[in-house]
């Protein structure tokens, strides 16, 4: 079959790849097509060419896929979080264990790995305790709204069109947040809207109103708001903060960062605690984390009570042990560990972060965890070679970024030679490039996926490696 750009074509979606979208193979040649699952034949148009594949926009599913099942959210044909809504669930998990036993073979050239069931979300709704909606001025409309002469695009407060910038959605209902998260969206939006204050021009940068991010404690029912603005106002984040305090008293912090960068990040230069605590207090096991707007915190909070039961069982400590967690975040996996381990030494780039995790050492009363502020290429050789005499790490627990591990860390973990590792990953990819660089001095032992997003394509994987 000879594709063209600009040109249709009805294919048959044969499998799913990395990054969500389905595939078509005609004569061989790899066509990648968004929100398709296997078994659709769909009318595509092919929207880029290239030597060794191509990428097509469905216009039209001829027949539907039999694995199909009505997608719960009524923005999944256009929103870019939640693309695998109408694989049923069971089939999600299958897809994924797929492609972290695919990434390892393919990129790692890692065969003989075994890779476990994924364990399941607890929860596929309601199960994240952070969204970041933006605000804009062009708000995008979706072809039911279209037909509707009463909306107005001049602004929306929600997420984007996948692959845009400055084209966004306004979210009435996201799924995957608990209520009352939607009630708390819609009353800011309406104030918002109220306040004749400008939303944020993706395109000229000007504008007050950027981001509202939403967290929650799971354990608690409580929630933080952070209104991100590219200037101070505090006087009309007074009155927001009031109104909504008022109808919804489990809100008990309300922040503001402040940004007038360019870059389409919610993090703010500076932050303006408005009303009630600077942080939102969450439980983990038996260990209370009180957690700032900035700080990184699994959003998936009963997924992240699997995943460090994981990593302990995988770290079989027996209370002698001096245990490394590099990328250690608001401390989460130190203090988790702190009872069974002799010390727990947490090494973290952000700052905040870095404050957080020894306040919360100090919350749980736990005595043998330290922390470390700095990138960890240039904090772990000064940290493990003090005087030039090398501390012992027996266990080592590593949980980098999507990116992975720089390659000189890599190096510096050989060196350091823990007698075990539980790399802790939330890409694929990375992952099995990682476990590659460290095969020559570490066997990994196997694979466990656990499920912290889904309807998405994300998955998270412990991996368990000893000492050659
Ligand atoms: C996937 S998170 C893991 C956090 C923590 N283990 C948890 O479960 O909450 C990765 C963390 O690595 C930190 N990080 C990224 N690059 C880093 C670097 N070069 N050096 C130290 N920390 C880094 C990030 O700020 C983030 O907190």
């Amino acid at each position: 079959m000879s594709l063209k750009k600009r040109k249709t074509a009805e294919l048959d979606i044969l499998d799913l790849a990395f990054g969500g979208k389905g595939i078509a193979k005609p004569d061989g040649f790899p066509v990648f097509v968004d929100r398709t699952i296997p078994g659709d034949r769909a009318l595509v148009r092919i929207i880029k060419k290239k030597k060794k594949y191509a990428e097509g926009k469905l216009i039209d599913l001829i027949v539907p896929s039999p694995l199909r099942q009505d997608a719960p959210c009524s923005y999944a044909n256009y929103c870019g979080g939640c693309r695998w809504q109408s694989l049923p669930y069971k089939q999600q998990l299958r897809y994924k264990k797929n492609h972290v036993k695919e990434s390892l073979e393919h990129i790692g050239l890692l065969k003989d790995i075994p890779v476990k069931d994924v364990l399941p979300s607890g929860n596929i709704l309601g199960f994240r305790n952070k969204m970041e909606f933006s605000c804009s001025n062009r708000r995008w409309l979706t072809p039911e709204e279209l037909q509707n002469p009463d909306i107005t695009k001049d602004f929306g407060l929600g997420l984007h069109v996948p692959g845009t910038f400055d084209k966004v959605i306004d979210i009435k209902n996201c799924l995957i947040q608990p209520e009352p998260g939607n009630k708390i969206l819609e009353d800011i939006r309406c104030f918002i809207k109220e306040s004749e204050t400008p939303a944020y021009d993706l395109k000229t940068h000007e504008g007050f109103w950027r981001f509202v991010m939403l967290r929650n404690s799971v354990a608690y029912g409580t929630w933080m708001v952070n209104i991100v603005t590219k200037t101070d106002n505090n006087s009309l984040l007074k009155k927001l903060a009031d109104k909504l305090m008022e109808r919804y008293p489990m809100i008990t912090s309300f922040v503001n960062n402040v940004t007038a960068r360019k870059a389409g990040v919610a993090t703010g230069e500076y932050e303006n605690v408005i009303a009630g605590e600077q942080y939102i207090k969450e439980k983990l096991g038996n260990f209370i984390f009180e957690i700032s707007a900035n700080s990184f915190f699994q959003t998936n909070t009963r997924g992240a009570e699997t995943l460090y039961s994981l990593v302990s069982h995988y770290a079989e400590l027996t209370g002698k042990e001096n245990v490394l967690d590099l990328y250690s975040g608001t401390g989460t996996i130190p203090i988790w560990l702190s009872r069974d381990a002799k010390e727990v030494t947490g090494i973290e780039i952000v700052e905040s972060a870095v404050l957080d995790a020894k306040k919360n050492a100090q919350i749980n009363g736990v005595d043998n965890c330290r922390f470390h502020v700095g990138d960890i290429r240039y904090v772990l050789p000064e940290l493990f070679n003090e005087a030039g005499e090398k501390k012992q790490c027996d266990v080592m627990i590593i949980d980098p970024p999507r990116a992975g591990m720089h390659k000189d860390v890599v190096s510096q973990v050989i060196d350091l030679a823990p007698e075990k590792i539980v790399y802790v990953s939330c890409n694929p990819a990375t992952l099995a490039r990682d476990l590659s660089m460290l095969a020559t001095d570490y066997k990994a032992i196997e694979v466990q996926p656990v499920d912290m997003f889904p309807h998405t394509f994300h998955i998270e994987s412990v991996a368990l490696l000893t000492h050659i």
